[in-house]
């Protein structure tokens, strides 16, 4: 069992900073058709858009056809209860909401947008929301403090015919159901016996003390506890809904409730539980401690009075992360592809049992990295599923779906619920996910990592972020003015980071020894080798790695990439009968396509070119996409005819020999590789899709191509990606940002790039 200790770090100003960077705030606008010309402005507004409009007065129905309506939730809040932080007002609640929306982007490809109405008027607020019917497909109520909340859910409920889900009560219960239903079963409880006591009376805890009797907890057997302790029957001043909940019993405190208790559901305040009332809980306690941005207690803290616990928290740094994020894109997501009315109980139940199934059912090792590598064990540290796990969105939405069909709110029923799944995982683009999974796979075996040009701000500003996200420990090279180039980023502790100088580093002698034994016959005198470690930080850097003193290293912002390629070389040779060779990975919304080799071989030969296409096909892989390579060339299996084509030709009959487990083909122009429409005229073609997988016949067209499409194309770039030496270096370009630095670090780390 883990010490339940949390394994991301950030300061304050990094969070400012992360939110203020570029363009401020999270969300922006982005166009689905061309604007280009005036034709397309005519058709997307005036005179065209009138076809649309008098389609959709005719027929409200159309206006799913037509707009945006269909996959769009507000998200809306009045910030009278943001997160456990209290009544801030509505504007800075916005952060918060601007949050939720990218998140129903990033994990169920929901449109989503924030808005925050400055009202307390629970009456005033009703009216707002309601007028907002035609322009979204759902409503996502958030941090909207209790009373009010029940009252402003139960009338719009009441008044509008698309699905409208105060989060905090029903996403938080579906999460708290499942997780609560492993923990039992991993406990040996059976949910009728079990003692709880919740603490917190607000949104979240009466929907989740609602939900948990439904399930089967005896109303006798939870107490439930405000700010002035227990709800017990017959307390005076206590509203409707707390007093639902009213317990007979003689505890008047959180501290006597406890006595014995099996599960504690917090959903009040930091601090709230005492280490001391943990230690009286019944055997094997469960305790969710789901206050955010902090729990009740952390787990470090309940694992220390209780080593036998079940520790749960609202927090994606500690195990076990109960929080309506696992729920809330993907309940939506299914009830928006079946246009529902509502989302009723049943598809409320269904999310439940989908995400405490999933959690059960063994992890597949294509899904380990979402678990830092290794594929976790239903167990007490993985009682429910992580939010990044890729398998949610194919369950959960399909369950709220056929749950919605099967208790009659779907106004469009799925037909073919295995071609729905399908579509599900294709929404979303594997690379995203493989991204994420790799910064939790560094996180999970954080390396040292070796920033070889810690001179430069940019730099600076990646091993500061790398360090502060948890990824592992920065090596930083450069002179003596480093710590005060890092004060001057903010950094308090500059002296914590770990700064090798070669003028002075005690290494020098071993790593001139090093060197030395390498290079004496190829030229090189002793002296030559000493001012070699000493001043040129690519090959001080490299040596560290060589040496074992660092796992990784990342350079490239001060010199070209080849000049820097050729001193990394002079230490570290390729990885034993392997070519490196440079992946640039071309990511957009819906497909990612990798290119190859676009920085080192001029004129590969075809065995050099099978194997740039075996070992690029096995990172698309690793970054999560079945490889379709094509063997890139102006010619179009022979015509026009010349005589670049037979290296290609040969490539191809090499794979033919090794059997290779990956679709392949060639040769073929670029536009035959990625339109499905032209590989039609080629019925005998292999690929049973556009490539994602270039191969590139030469360095001059593959390093050009690269470059245009990084500095024109809509597409974002990772890379380039260096493959196949025998340490983990990578080159970024010179225009590198610190994000793209600490991603090329991170792949490097998690061993995705190699
Ligand atoms: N992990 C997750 O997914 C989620 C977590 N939460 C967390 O739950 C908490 C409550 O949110 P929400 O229900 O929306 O807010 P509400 O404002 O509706 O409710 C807050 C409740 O907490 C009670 N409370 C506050 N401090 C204490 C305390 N020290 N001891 C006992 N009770 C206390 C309040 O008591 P009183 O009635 O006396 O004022 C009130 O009943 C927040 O920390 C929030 O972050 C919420 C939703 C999802
Ligand atoms: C997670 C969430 O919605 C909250 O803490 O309010
Ligand atoms: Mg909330």
């Amino acid at each position: 069992m883990s010490d339940g200790s949390s394994n991301v770090q950030f300061s304050e100003r990094e969070a400012l900073l992360f939110h203020s960077a570029g363009r401020p705030g999270k969300i922006q606008i982005v166009a689905t058709k061309p604007m280009a010309t005036q034709r397309d402005l005519s058709l997307a507004y005036s005179p065209g858009v009138a076809v649309p409009v008098r389609a959709i007065a005719a027929d409200p129905d159309t206006a799913y056809d037509y707009t945006a309506k269909g996959n769009l939730v507000a998200v809306i809040s009045n910030g009278t209860a943001i997160l456990g932080l209290g009544d801030l007002g509505a504007l800075a609640s916005k952060p918060v909401m601007e949050g939720k929306a990218v998140l129903f982007k990033r994990f169920a490809d929901v449109d989503s947008i924030d808005i925050e109405l400055n009202t307390k008027d629970a009456q005033r607020f009703i009216e707002a929301v309601e007028l907002m019917e035609p322009t979204f497909g759902g409503i996502n109520l958030e941090d909207i403090a209790a009373p009010d909340c029940f009252i402003i859910e139960q009338a719009l409920r009441e008044k509008m015919n698309i699905p409208i889900m105060h989060d905090d009560q029903h996403g938080t219960a579906i999460i708290t159901a499942a997780g609560l239903i492993n923990a039992c079963h991993l406990t040996g409880r059976d949910m009728k016996d079990i003692k709880v006591v919740v603490n917190g009376a607000g949104a979240a805890a009466i929907a989740c003390t609602a939900l948990i009797k439904s399930m089967g907890v005896r109303h006798d057997n939870v107490i439930m506890c405000d700010r002035k302790g227990v709800i017990w029957q017959g307390r005076e001043g206590v509203d409707q809904w707390k007093s639902a909940h009213a317990a007979v019993t003689d505890h008047r405190t959180l501290n006597d409730a406890m006595e014995g208790a099996d599960v504690f559901l917090g959903l009040s305040a930091a601090g709230a539980l005492k280490p001391e009332m943990v230690r009286r809980m019944a055997d094997q306690p469960i305790i969710f401690a789901m206050a955010n941005p902090d729990p009740e207690i952390t787990p470090p803290e309940a694992m220390a009075a209780r080593p036998d616990a079940i520790v749960a928290t609202g927090r994606s740094d500690y195990p076990n992360q109960v929080n309506n994020v696992l729920g809330f894109p993907f309940i939506f997501r299914g009830a928006l592809d079946v246009r529902a009315t509502a989302i009723n109980e049943e598809m409320k139940i269904a999310a439940a049992e989908a995400l405490a199934g999933l959690a059960r059912e063994q992890v597949p090792e294509e899904v380990a990295l979402a678990y830092g590598g290794r594929a976790p064990r239903f167990g007490r540290d993985y009682i429910i599923p992580a939010p990044f796990d890729p398998r949610l969105m194919e369950v959960v939405p399909a369950a709220v779906a056929k749950a919605a069909m099967d208790s009659g709110v779907a106004r469009k029923p799925i037909l073919d619920m295995a071609a729905y799944r399908d579509s599900l995982r294709a929404r979303l683009n594997p690379t995203t996910a493989t991204l994420t999974l790799a910064y939790e796979a560094a996180r999970a075996h954080p390396k040292r990592v070796v920033f070889a040009e810690a001179e430069e701000e940019v730099v600076l500003r990646a091993a500061i972020q790398f360090r502060d996200g948890g990824y592992g420990t920065p090596v930083l090279v450069g002179r003596d003015e480093v710590p005060d180039k890092l004060r001057a980023l903010g950094v308090g502790d500059p002296d914590s980071f770990e700064l090798h100088n070669s003028r002075n580093s005690p290494l020098v002698g071993r790593m001139v020894d090093f060197l030395y034994e390498r290079l004496q016959r190829r030229g090189y005198l002793r002296r030559d080798i000493e001012l070699l470690v000493n001043q040129d930080r690519n090959i001080f850097g490299a040596l560290l790695v060589a040496l074992g003193e660092a796992d990784v290293m990342i350079t490239g912002v001060t010199r070209t990439y080849s000049q820097t390629l050729r001193q990394i070389r002079r230490v570290i040779d390729p990885a034993a009968g392997v070519t490196p060779f440079g992946i640039h990975v071309l990511v957009g919304q819906s497909h990612t396509v990798f290119m190859a080799d676009t920085t080192v071989n001029e004129r590969p030969t075809a065995l050099q070119l099978a194997d740039i296409a075996e070992r690029t096909a096995a990172v698309a892989r690793k970054m999560g996409h079945e490889p379709r390579v094509a063997f890139l060339s102006y010619s179009t299996f022979g015509n026009p005819s010349g005589n670049w084509l037979d290296s290609i030709r040969e490539a191809v009959a090499i794979l033919d020999a090794r059997g290779v487990s990956f679709e392949y083909e060639g040769e073929m122009a670029p536009d035959v590789a990625l339109n499905e429409k032209l590989q039609k005229n080629y019925p005998f073609m292999r690929l049973s899709g556009p490539a994602n997988v270039l191969v590139m016949p030469g360095l001059q067209s593959a390093n050009l191509s690269a470059k245009l499409l990084r500095e024109l194309g809509g597409d974002s770039v990772i890379g380039p990606m260096l493959v196949g030496l025998e340490k983990p270096v990578q080159i970024a370009t010179m225009s590198a940002t610190a994000s793209e630095l600490v991603t090329l670090a991170v792949l490097a780390a998690a061993g995705v790039a190699s």
